[in-house]
């Protein structure tokens, strides 16, 4: 049945459910992807590789050693290579798919497949594209990208790891001078990879120029031993993403060519004499087009666990809603839509807004090939936000789905704590959110500086400077409630603003006050970023071209988006004044109207996210519902009821129980 979907085989709760869909399931599933295309293409690569026996697993990777874990994975994932090079599918093909949910605790070769990639193809040369590029694409290099250390993370600048050029040999000399500038977390690097895009600090004519990225070789290509000059190894277990064989490294004093610097943006020439980038953070690129990626691949994760658990809402019966009356399906009760609706809401708005932002990362690309680094700011601003939100927003949601499935939401089988351990991952990787939330906000503090000043600012920060309106907004229509928004937040960044310049005036230097003001800066980036996010959701839904039922329920969707958000946040509405306390009780009232309209569309909903059986991996979510004999059956592949008895007993217990009597 895995995979293969029909009413045949289907308990009947989720056959009803399906039998009331209102809408176009297969538009649905078109937005979601980009266009009918990509649907198409990233139906026939997940086709041919979830009806692929090798990729299934013997035993439930929960019960495998740390090393066995690791090699299952390697193994599968190596499979998955060959077969992408022999059916011609590239690594920005896999990306639109699902496929790699067939590794279940993290990605080996994910950081090559992505980071390395990337760093390659935004920050090398074009004659060191053609050195480097070919070999990394049939993997014969297989890279990852190294820039954390044990004592930076965040503070990039503050990194220990020197790259000093010697003119004499034109080489430049990679060292880890103490014990926290040893590279510690990136991806694949413990044991899986044998080249790196390394950041050092680059010093050359007795200057330091501040991180730089280079291409190391760290491994013997032919015997994968880790070549002199270097030390290489795993981190150890982590909370989750335990295959991925996340690494340490460290130099001592090792050479590569002066022309392993990546030279697409700065340079260095023979006698060191270094060539500046347009903009000093053209380096910090391969983090940009990351963090859009990070967007979206965590609302895939929110997508996988709204799915497991709106199905087995619909399967699950508990309690009596109305007394003596029989046990209702557990999605009958309103909170257990308030879990789980909103949710289904996010994915759309998430994908829809990561989509723009990926437009956005394409025209500033262009803009820089043509020494254009105007827009970078705000690329940088939008990229950070929506990593940042949407991380934020899928860890909650995948954590909320995990308990509207009580307890058997707690059982690995479910699959919702391995969701949950890699979406969590994303709060912190590729920037920590709040780290991020406050680049946004130095933006926003900055452009409203500019605009009351009468400067000009960049497109979707000028309304920080408009006038706000003296009194709210009496209606409460989709665009009254964005705009309501755009008011909030930029009510939120004058207050602060004001704040941060009342501290600067009582004599405190702008750094303290800064940091005196955070916890509120925090909150204006997030606030600007979730109008972001609900002014594109609004105007994707309404320029869509689809048909009337499966317009309606984009409209309804888009509407509890709204409504839910807007609810949350209230203290901002109320404060700025833009909504009154009546305002919104009507919208309480209006979220109870949207959670029962919505509820009847809930399973053909998450249908719509389109996710095969092989790639859902969970007992409680399958496409047939028979939860129940899922859980038995996986059940009985516990290593502890191999035997009746276990070993234990005869070790430990017997003589507990013995020495008692
Ligand atoms: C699959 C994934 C697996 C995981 C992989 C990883 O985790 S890999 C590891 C991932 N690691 C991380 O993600 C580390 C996270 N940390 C960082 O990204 C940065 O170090 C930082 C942004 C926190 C601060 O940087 P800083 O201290 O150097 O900067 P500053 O605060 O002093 O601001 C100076 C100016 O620079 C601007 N600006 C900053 N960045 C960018 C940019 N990318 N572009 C353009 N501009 C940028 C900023 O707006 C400001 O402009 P202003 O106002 O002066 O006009
Ligand atoms: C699963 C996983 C995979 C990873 N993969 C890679 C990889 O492939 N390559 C790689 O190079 N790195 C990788 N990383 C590292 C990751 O990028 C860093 O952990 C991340 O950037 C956060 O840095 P940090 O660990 O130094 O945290 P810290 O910066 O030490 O954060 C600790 C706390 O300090 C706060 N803080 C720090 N600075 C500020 C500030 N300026 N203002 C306010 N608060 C602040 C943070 O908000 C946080 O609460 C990975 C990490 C994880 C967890």
């Amino acid at each position: 049945m895995a995979g293969v979907k029909g009413a045949a085989g289907c308990v009947e709760e989720l056959r009803r459910e399906r039998a009331g869909c209102s809408f176009n399931m297969e538009e649905l599933t078109n937005i979601l992807d980009g266009g009918k295309d990509i649907t198409t293409r990233r139906r026939e690569i997940e086709d041919l590789m979830c009806g692929d026996p090798a990729f299934k697993d013997e035993v439930p990777t929960e019960y495998l050693s740390h090393e066995d874990r690791y090699t299952t994975e390697v193994r599968k994932v190596c499979h998955l290579a060959r077969k992408m090079a022999q059916h011609n599918i590239s690594s920005r093909e896999l990306g639109i798919t699902s496929v790699t949910n067939l590794l279940r605790d993290g990605n080996p070769l994910g950081l090559h497949q992505s980071m390395f990639t990337n760093a390659l193809l935004g920050l090398a040369s074009p004659e060191q594209q053609r050195r480097w590029g070919r070999l990394a694409q049939n993997n014969t290099i297989i890279g990852t990208y190294a820039q954390t250390e044990m004592g930076h993370g965040t503070f990039i600048r503050g990194l220990e790891t020197t790259a000093t050029y010697d003119p004499k040999t034109e080489e430049f000399i990679l060292h880890s001078p103490t014990i926290t500038a040893t590279k510690w977390w990136p991806g694949g690097m413990g044991k899986t990879c044998n080249a790196a895009i390394v950041m050092a600090q680059l010093h050359t004519q007795d200057e330091c120029r501040g991180p730089h990225p280079f291409f190391v070789q760290l491994r013997d290509l032919d015997t994968h031993h880790t070549l002199p000059g270097i030390t290489l190894g795993e981190i150890g277990p982590r909370l989750g993403l335990n295959s991925q064989d996340n690494g340490y490294l460290r130099f001592d004093h090792y050479r590569i060519p002066r022309t392993n610097l990546l030279m697409r943006h700065s340079q260095v020439l023979q006698d060191g004499t270094y060539i500046k980038p347009i903009h000093t953070k053209l380096s910090y690129g391969t983090m940009i087009v990351t963090r859009v990626g990070i967007a979206v691949l965590c609302v895939k994760k929110l997508a996988c666990a709204v799915t497991i658990a709106t199905r087995y809402s619909a399967v699950r019966h508990q309690s009596e809603l109305v007394p003596g009356e029989p046990e209702p399906q557990i999605l009958e009760y309103q909170t257990q839509q308030y879990k789980l609706l909103p949710h289904i809401a996010s994915v759309y708005a998430l994908i829809l807004s990561a989509r723009s932002v990926a437009s956005v990362h394409g025209k500033v690309t262009a803009d820089i090939s043509r020494g254009n680094v105007d827009f970078l700011p705000e690329l940088h601003t939008l990229s950070s936000g929506i990593k940042a939100v949407s991380a934020q927003d899928s860890t909650q949601g995948v954590e909320t789905c995990r308990l509207a499935c009580g307890g058997h939401g707690y059982m690995a089988s479910s699959r919702l704590p391995s969701l949950y351990t890699s979406a969590t991952s994303c709060i912190t990787l590729e920037g920590e959110n709040t780290v991020l939330l406050l680049q946004v906000a130095r933006y926003l503090i900055k452009s409203y500086r500019a605009a009351v000043k009468g400067k000009p600012v960049l497109p979707s920060v000028s309304y920080l400077a408009a006038s706000p309106p003296v009194h709210h907004t009496p209606e409460l229509s989709n665009k009254a409630l964005v705009e309501a928004f755009r008011t909030s937040s930029a009510s939120l960044v004058r207050e602060t603003e004001a704040n941060l310049q009342r501290l600067c005036d009582m004599g405190q230097n702008y750094p303290h006050a800064w940091n005196s003001c955070s916890v509120a800066l925090v909150r204006c980036g997030e606030l600007h970023t979730r109008y972001y996010i609900c002014e594109r959701f609004l105007s994707s839904v309404e320029s869509v071209a689809v048909s009337e039922g499966t317009k309606g329920i984009l409209v309804c969707l888009c509407r509890l988006y709204l409504v839910y958000h807007v609810t949350l946040n209230q203290g901002h509405f109320l404060r700025s004044g833009t909504l009154s306390a009546a305002d919104l009780s009507t919208l309480e009232e209006e979220m109870s109207d949207l959670l029962a309209r919505l509820r009847k569309q809930a399973v053909p909903l998450v249908d719509a996210f389109d996710i095969r059986d092989e790639l859902l991996a969970s007992t409680l979510g399958a496409w047939d519902g028979r939860v129940y004999e899922r859980l038995y059956d996986e059940a009985l592949k516990s290593p502890l009821n191999k035997t009746d008895v276990p070993k234990a007993y005869y070790k430990y217990l017997r003589p507990l129980i013995k020495a008692s009597l």
